[in-house]
C-alpha cells in the first residue's frame, strides 16, 4: 500500500502553486532536463562555469523552464555538487525557470540557505523536483529505500518547500521497465503518482528511464495513470535508448500531456539505469512539432529557437569530447556545411 497525503493548504494558495503552464490547449511547454539529467551522469569533471554557460545559453535561446541541477548526495552523484555556484553564476533571463532536483531534507535545507545567502529578486530558483520511481528495486538503487518509505519521506519535504512558497514537481521513474525488476506494473504507476499529486506536486513527470518504452506500451500505461491523475498534472520524460521517444513524445501529446522533459543534444541518463542513453533531444521534439498543431512555449518571439538550440546541442557536445547525438541537430549541422560549401564555389 502506498500512503496518501493531504497537504492541507489553503485553497487560494493550492491553486496558483500547482498552476499548470499549458494554458493554451496545444501549447506544449518543454522541461529542458540537460544542465541535470544530461550532465549528472558524466565521467570527467565538468567545471561550473561550463555548466552556468549551458543554462545561460539555453535562456538565451528561448527555453523557460531549464532544471539547473541537483541538491543531492555528492557520494551518490558527484557531477551535481557544484548546484548552488551554478545557479548563482548562470545568466537569468525574465520569465524564465530554474527548478532544481532535491532528494531529501538536507536537499531542501540546501535550496533554502541559497536562497537567504542570495536575496536576488526574482530569486534563483523558486522550484524544487523531488523524485522516487514505479518499483522499490529501482527507488533503492536511485534512494537506499523503498517506493513507499521513499513517498514518506517526501511528504514532509514537499511540505516544507510549499510553506516557503516553492513549486514542487515530482518525478516516477522507470513507468515501463525497471533495469532491475523487468516489467512494470502501470496500476503501480499509477497510484505512485497520485501520491505524489496528492502530497502537493503540481505537475508529476512520467519517466521511461530505461528508454525501451514503445509507443503502445506509453499508451496503455498513460491510460491507466489518468484513471486517477488528471492529465493537465502529467508530464513526459523520455529516454531514446531504442529510438522511441520522439514517438513516445508524440503520443504522450495525443494523450493531452503538455509538459515535456528534453535534453539538449541528447545528452544525458540516469547513474542508476544501466545501458541507458540520453533524453530525447530537445532539437528533435523542436524539429518534430514544427508546422504541427502544437506550439512549442519559449521567450524568444513566444517559442524556442530551433537553430539557436542546434548550435548549442553542438557546442556542450565539444566541452564532453564527443558530438551530438540530436538526429535533427546532426542534420541541420550537415544541411549548413552544404549550404556553406556551395557558397564557396
Ligand atoms: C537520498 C540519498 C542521499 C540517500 O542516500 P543515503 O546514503 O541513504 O543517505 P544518508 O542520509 O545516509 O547520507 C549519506 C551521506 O550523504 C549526505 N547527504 C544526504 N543527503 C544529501 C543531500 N541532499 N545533499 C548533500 N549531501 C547529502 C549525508 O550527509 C551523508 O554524508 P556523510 O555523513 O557520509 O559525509 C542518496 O540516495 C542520493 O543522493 N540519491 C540521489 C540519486 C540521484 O541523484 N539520482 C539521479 C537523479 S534521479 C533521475 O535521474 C531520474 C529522473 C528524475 O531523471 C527521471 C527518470 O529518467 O526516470
Amino acid at each position: 500500500m502506498l500512503p496518501r497525503f493531504r497537504h492541507g493548504m489553503a485553497p487560494a494558495v493550492r491553486i496558483s502553486r500547482r498552476r499548470n503552464y499549458a494554458t493554451a490547449s496545444n501549447q506544449v511547454n518543454i522541461v529542458e532536463v540537460g544542465p541535470r539529467d544530461g550532465l549528472q551522469n558524466e565521467k570527467g569533471v565538468i567545471p561550473v562555469s561550463v555548466k552556468a554557460e549551458l543554462i545561460s545559453r539555453l535562456g538565451r535561446a528561448g527555453v523557460q523552464i531549464i532544471e539547473a541541477g541537483s541538491f543531492v548526495s555528492p557520494k551518490w552523484v558527484p557531477q551535481m555538487a557544484g548546484t548552488a555556484e551554478v545557479l548563482a553564476k548562470a545568466e537569468r533571463f525574465p520569465g524564465v525557470r530554474y527548478p532544481v532536483l532535491v532528494p531529501n531534507q538536507k536537499g531542501l535545507d540546501a535550496v533554502t540557505s541559497l536562497l537567504a545567502q542570495n536575496p536576488a529578486s526574482p530569486p534563483l530558483t523558486d522550484e524544487i523536483s523531488i523524485f522516487t520511481a514505479a518499483t522499490d528495486a529501482f527507488t533503492r538503487a536511485n534512494l537506499n529505500t523503498t517506493t513507499a518509505e521513499s513517498l514518506e519521506r517526501l511528504a514532509p519535504v514537499t511540505r516544507a518547500a510549499l510553506d516557503q512558497g516553492l513549486r514542487v514537481r515530482g518525478y516516477v521513474s522507470v513507468v515501463i521497465a525497471c533495469p532491475y525488476s523487468g516489467p512494470v506494473d502501470y496500476a503501480r504507476v499509477r497510484d505512485v503518482a497520485k501520491a505524489l499529486v496528492d502530497m502537493g506536486c503540481y505537475e508529476v513527470s512520467l519517466g521511461d528511464t530505461v528508454g525501451m518504452g514503445t509507443p503502445a506500451q506509453v499508451s496503455e500505461m498513460l491510460e491507466e495513470v489518468k484513471k486517477s491523475v488528471p492529465v493537465e498534472n502529467l508530464a513526459g520524460h523520455f529516454h531514446d535508448t531504442y529510438g522511441t521517444a520522439v514517438s513516445n513524445v508524440l503520443t504522450a501529446l495525443e494523450h493531452g500531456i503538455r509538459t515535456i522533459d528534453a535534453s539538449i543534444g541528447g545528452l544525458g541518463g540516469c547513474p542508476y539505469s544501466p545501458g541507458a542513453t540520453g533524453n530525447v533531444a530537445t532539437e528533435d521534439v523542436l524539429y518534430a512539432l514544427q508546422g504541427s498543431k502544437y506550439h512549442v512555449a519559449g521567450t524568444k518571439d513566444g517559442t524556442i529557437d530551433l537553430e539557436q538550440m542546434v548550435d548549442i546541442g553542438w557546442w556542450i557536445s565539444e566541452q564532453l569530447g564527443r558530438e551530438s547525438t540530436s538526429r535533427a541537430g546532426r542534420a541541420i549541422r550537415a544541411r549548413r556545411l552544404r549550404e556553406q560549401q556551395k557558397a564557396k564555389l
